[in-house]
């Protein structure tokens, strides 16, 4: 693979990044505004799924606001321990802390590996590289962790169980925010063997924040992507156009965006939104992602009932979840354009 960015990031006196990393915004990329952060959408879990038909009805009700102005939103009340949450990030800390030597043996091959280390997005692939390592591990529906740092397993195997019933619960939300039954999503796409996948990013300090991405504009593949850091900001969403700073000031909380899956199951109701990853010169920022997804050989495509009348025909092709991945991480990232070969 191509030289890590933290071993890069650690080379004495480097003041400038090496010419392959230099991204520029394109004139077109509207400037980042804060002042939106405040109104990111909260979704309180424990109201989502309470006994109280009402107060579960308005939390969906909630819920599918946020999926369709925002697909960005905060989910508080969830149950999962703070410090199982600090130990996954503390973790992914000291995997990235191992020697290259150690780190070797995970060395991407396919995108399908369970277990891949690399850096940038596709390095094979990509032009221009970002400022970004990354670990990304196959936690279901077969877990699969490296054997190193120690203790790294009993984290993230509990950390899996606990975020996919989070999972579980907005999906069933977002099943009845549709118009659907509450399992639809859950039966339809298999969920039970969905497939989840955990990624540690690692943006370590950049002397040129500015010319270099830690990763560019893209859309996740999956059905919803839960996301935590280690405190430092640097997360960016597309809203109405808007890049919007998005830092996890609230304590104890998960990120949540809407992915591909979700705007095709939806029938393009809720769109996955685009984000990216800007770096700093500081401090190393540390991200722990949770795709969830379909299982990989189901079919995904508009919920039926959702295109059943005249006037709502199918926006999207019905494409096994097992292709649409490899073909968003077999190649460039960019945008939603991977999306744009299932749109009718
Ligand atoms: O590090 C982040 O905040 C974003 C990471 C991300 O978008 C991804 O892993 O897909
Ligand atoms: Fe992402």
């Amino acid at each position: 693979m191509n030289i890590s960015v933290k071993s890069l990031a650690e080379s004495p006196g480097l003041n400038c990044i090496p010419s392959i990393y230099a991204y520029s915004l394109t004139s077109t990329d509207p400037p980042a505004a804060s002042d939106l952060q405040d109104a990111i959408p909260t979704i309180d879990f424990s109201l989502l799924t309470s006994p109280d038909p009402h107060l579960r009805s308005q939390m969906i009700q909630e819920l599918d606001i946020a999926c369709k102005d925002w697909g960005f939103f905060r989910v508080v009340n969830h149950g999962v321990p703070e410090s199982l949450m600090n130990m996954v990030i503390e973790k992914a800390i000291e995997f990235f802390d191992l020697t290259e030597e150690e780190k070797k043996e995970f060395e991407e091959k396919d995108v399908l590996d369970p277990i891949r280390y690399g850096t940038s997005f596709n390095s094979k692939k990509d032009e221009i590289l970002y400022w970004r390592d990354f670990l990304k591990i196959i936690v279901h529906p077969e877990f699969h962790c490296p054997n190193k740092p120690l203790g790294f397993r009993e984290v993230l195997l509990e950390y899996s169980k606990r975020t996919r019933e989070i999972v579980k619960g907005l999906l069933n939300g977002i099943s009845a925010g549709l118009g659907l039954d509450q399992d639809y999503v859950e039966k339809a796409l298999n969920l039970e063997s969905g497939l989840q996948i955990c990624a540690a990013n690692l943006y370590p300090p950049c002397p040129q924040p500015g010319l270099a991405i830690g990763l560019p504009p893209h859309s996740d593949h999956g059905l919803l992507t839960l996301l935590i850091n280690n405190g430092v900001g640097g997360l960016q969403i597309k809203h109405k156009g808007k890049w919007v700073n998005v830092n996890n000031d609230v304590p104890c909380s998960f990120l949540v965006n809407t992915a591909d899956q979700l705007e095709i199951f939806s029938n393009g109701k809720y769109k996955s939104v685009e984000h990216r990853a800007i770096v700093n010169n500081a401090v190393t920022r540390l991200s722990v992602v949770l795709a969830n997804g379909p299982a990989l050989d189901a079919v995904v495509e508009p919920a039926y009932k959702l295109v059943t009348g005249e006037r709502c025909l199918p926006a999207y092709i019905p494409m096994k979840y097992k292709e649409y991945l490899e073909m968003q991480q077999g190649n460039k990232i960019v945008g939603k354009t991977c999306l744009d070969r299932v749109r009718v």
